[in-house]
């Protein structure tokens, strides 16, 4: 809450915010009397200089106003009404401004307390400053109006120092945390409740243990000392506001345990213990900060951690799709360096792959491999009296017969170049393939090729190589070719069977 913010939204809600301030401050000054220890005339603690310090940090100089009304309030109402008590609430305005400054200079911010800078500069620049300046115009004050004598004024000095430093070091963290809402959202009800819990156990027990005839001499100073464990313990805990409100009860507590409980105490072991509570404050805070600081890092490097996993499996993922992308590119590209282009029948190469593949495993079975090449007859001619474009519709139209002439999963028919095509048979003997050599050149001379005047009729001459074992297919092309031009010699439009290979194998003509 601003009170830029509030004063915006109407007259009511700033003077709800001015009556709610200058409230808080009268009734702060009104517990800070109230805190002297009636045996000594000792002031236990001064929280009023704590609110005055927090109204600062939290609304800026607007603090003035419940500062010093807050503070005059309790004056003219509360006590004998003497005038030096308007320079006193001056000098606390003041000084409770020069704290506030000191926090900001120091790296404090009024949002959030948990960090160790702005705690840092809370418990050990703001809570100094607003004390020393408290103290010393307070006793300027009184040297002037009481005429007092230097050892009453150096001791009232101490005095006054202590109790504005105890109050400041415990209520400062305490009213900061509480007053952030961001403190309590979240917050569940054991989180709330142990904390109190356990501080309370701690005053009972230190009560006991003060009280015990056998261990009187804890009711001195050391006693407060009983509650670090449970301090440090306390310390450690996730909610800051949480956190201050338990130590504070076990500080101020014990404080109170030890001052009620003790026979005889002295000035100077009672600012000892005051001076305990602030340190054991101090440190505690330090130690919540640097718990949270820790927290937050590691939350941090999880944070990170996460990221990192997230940007390695999205790399990952590109990477896995450019790979693939690079194997269907080099699939095509290889699919592509296998094919003829026109007629999408395998090419020269991929035949030449075959036959040698169909080799090794005929090598093995022994099995006879039949190799055929079908030469268009004439094919210059077709060019030249229907155009090249006709020619290559021929040469397509002649493609699909092949492919759908072949016995699929085993038979093999590529393009070989020009206008002759190669037909692979695997298993296949002299009398298989010179059946089928038939049937190819009897489809052709039946296929009907398209041309933009209608239609016309092509032949072939086919050579056919059958190998048994050990040819190689320079050896079986080479029969082929031959058998192929013999077919052409001898009238074109037929099959010729290859001389060589009958010779090399010993098998009969067709
Ligand atoms: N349209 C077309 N023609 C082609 C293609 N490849 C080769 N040719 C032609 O095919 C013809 C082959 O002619 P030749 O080698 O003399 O043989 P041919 O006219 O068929 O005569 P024979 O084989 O002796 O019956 C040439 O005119 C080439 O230009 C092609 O992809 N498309």
């Amino acid at each position: 809450m601003d009170f830029s913010t509030e004063y915006k939204q109407g007259i009511w809600p700033a003077i709800r915010w001015f009556l709610y301030t200058v409230g808080m401050m009268w009734v702060a000054t009104a517990v800070s009397h109230a805190l002297e220890h009636d045996t000594y005339e000792i002031t236990i603690i001064w929280p009023a200089g704590a609110v005055g310090i927090w109204l600062f940090i939290r609304y800026g100089r607007l603090g003035f106003i419940p500062v010093i009304l807050g503070q005059e309030a309790y004056h003219v109402f509360s006590m004998p009404y003497e005038t030096i008590f308007t320079f006193f609430s001056a000098c606390n305005g003041v000084a409770a401004w020069l704290g506030a400054a000191a926090y900001y200079y120091l790296g404090g911010r009024n949002d959030n307390i948990s960090q160790l800078k702005p705690i840092l500069s809370l418990v050990f620049g703001a809570t100094a400053i607003q004390s020393f300046f408290s103290a010393i115009t307070g006793c300027i004050a009184l040297a002037i109006t009481r005429s007092l004598n230097l050892i009453d004024l150096e001791i009232i000095f101490i005095r006054w120092f202590f109790s504005d430093l105890t109050g400041n070091v415990l209520f400062c963290p305490l009213l900061l945390a509480v007053s952030d809402k961001k403190s309590w959202i979240g917050l569940s009800f054991k989180a709330r409740v142990v904390p109190i819990i356990i501080a309370g156990s701690v005053l009972i027990i230190m009560w006991f243990l003060v009280n015990s005839p056998a261990l009187e001499s804890l009711g001195q100073y050391p006693a407060m000392l009983l509650s670090l464990p449970a301090c440090l313990w306390l310390s450690m805990r996730k909610n800051t506001a949480m956190v201050t409100i338990s130590l504070v009860v076990i500080l101020t507590g014990s404080l109170f345990v030890t001052t009620l409980v003790a026979r005889e105490i002295d000035d100077g072991n009672f600012i000892a213990l005051q001076i305990y509570a602030a340190i054991i404050m101090g440190s505690c805070m330090v130690l919540h900060s640097m718990r949270l600081s820790r927290d937050q890092a590691i939350a941090e490097l999880d944070m990170q951690k996460q990221q990192l996993e997230f940007a390695v499996a999205r790399r990952t993922e590109q990477l896995q799709k450019q790979v693939e992308e690079t194997e269907a590119l080099a699939a095509k590209l290889e699919q592509q360096a296998l094919s003829d282009y026109l007629t999408g029948l395998p090419n020269r190469r991929a035949f030449t792959l075959q036959v040698n593949q169909e080799l090794q495993r005929n090598e093995r079975s022994g099995q006879s491999l039949a190799l055929l090449l079908v030469d268009i007859d004439h094919f210059k001619r077709v060019n030249d009296d229907y155009g090249h474009i006709t020619g290559d519709t021929a040469l397509k139209t002649l493609g699909v017969a092949f492919d759908e002439l072949v016995r699929q999963g085993t038979d093999f028919v590529a393009r070989l170049g020009g206008e002759e095509f190669g037909f692979l048979l695997p298993d296949t003997d002299r009398a298989g393939a010179l059946k089928t050599a038939e049937r190819i050149r009897k489809t052709v001379e039946s296929v009907p090729i398209d041309y933009p005047g209608g239609q016309f009729y092509v032949t072939v001459s086919i050579g056919v190589a059958i190998s048994v074992r050990r040819r190689t297919i320079e050896q079986m092309l080479n029969e082929a070719d031959k058998a192929m031009y013999r077919a052409k010699y001898n009238g074109r439009n037929r099959v010729e069977y290859g001389y060589d290979l009958e010779v090399t194998t010993g098998s009969g003509s067709g």
